[in-house]
């Protein structure tokens, strides 16, 4: 990477683009609405059951001008979901701004292990336990999505609770391999502590992106 490549990151005119898809929040709150969803790589959280670890070495996604992302989602869809890898790694100022100007609605997915930055109108925390949120975003968090992977994260998702606003909506989602053993669990769980609702990663029901 040239220097002023590395300013113009920093700065968040560019921004390592690892994927960039129009389909289907197969997740949480806004299950089933249409989006175009921008993928930025780079994280180092390190979920030993992530389903994107082609995403965490930013070095192998090509840096893309934040002004053409902007332009070509834009193009396809109003609802904007940010995730990756981590989005919170990278300046999000310049590209929430850009499709704030084209008449977007943006969400983001995040672990929050970063400090918040950018125009954000949904955010949801998916906190995780190897690098734990940022205080701030606790405050500001519409929905809380906890992965249950095995039974202590119950006791983890209910911690993570206790520190969000009483507006978020509260998710469990079971880790995508754990799920036949899991969801029966979390349905008990749920229907117990009715507070809580389930999410199903229902685009891999449906093949889609
Ligand atoms: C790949 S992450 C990217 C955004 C951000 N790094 C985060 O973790 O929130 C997108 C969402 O997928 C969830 N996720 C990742 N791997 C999963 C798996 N194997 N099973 C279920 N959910 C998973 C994450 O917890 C997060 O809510
Ligand atoms: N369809 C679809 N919905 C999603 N919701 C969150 C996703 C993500 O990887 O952040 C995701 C994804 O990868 N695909
Ligand atoms: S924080 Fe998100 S992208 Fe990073 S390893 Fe965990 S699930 Fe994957
Ligand atoms: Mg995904």
């Amino acid at each position: 990477m040239t220097d002023l490549e590395k300013i113009r990151l920093e700065s968040g005119e560019l921004l390592p683009v690892m994927e960039h898809f129009y389909t289907i929040q197969g997740e949480g709150a806004y299950t089933g609405k249409a989006a175009y969803f921008i993928r930025l790589g780079g994280c180092d959280v390190g979920c030993h059951w992530c389903d994107v670890k082609e995403s965490w070495d930013p070095a192998k996604h090509p840096l893309m001008e934040t002004s053409q992302i902007a332009e070509i989602a834009a193009s396809n869809c109003k609802t904007i979901v940010l995730t990756g890898g981590e989005p919170l790694m990278w300046n999000l100022n310049p590209l929430t701004q850009q499709l704030k100007n084209l008449g977007c609605t943006i969400h983001i997915e995040t672990s929050g292990a970063y400090e918040m930055s950018g125009i954000l109108d949904w955010i949801t925390l998916s906190p995780k336990k190897t690098g734990l949120p940022k205080n701030d975003i606790y405050e500001v968090a519409h929905e809380l999505k906890v992965i249950i992977f095995n039974n202590n994260d119950f006791i983890f998702a209910a911690e993570q609770a206790e520190k969000v606003n009483d507006n978020c909506k509260l998710y469990l989602q079971s880790e995508w391999s754990k799920r036949d053993e899991m969801y029966p669990k979390m349905t008990d769980f749920v229907m117990k502590n009715p507070k809580w609702q389930v999410s199903v990663q229902t685009h891999k029901y449906l093949n889609i992106p």
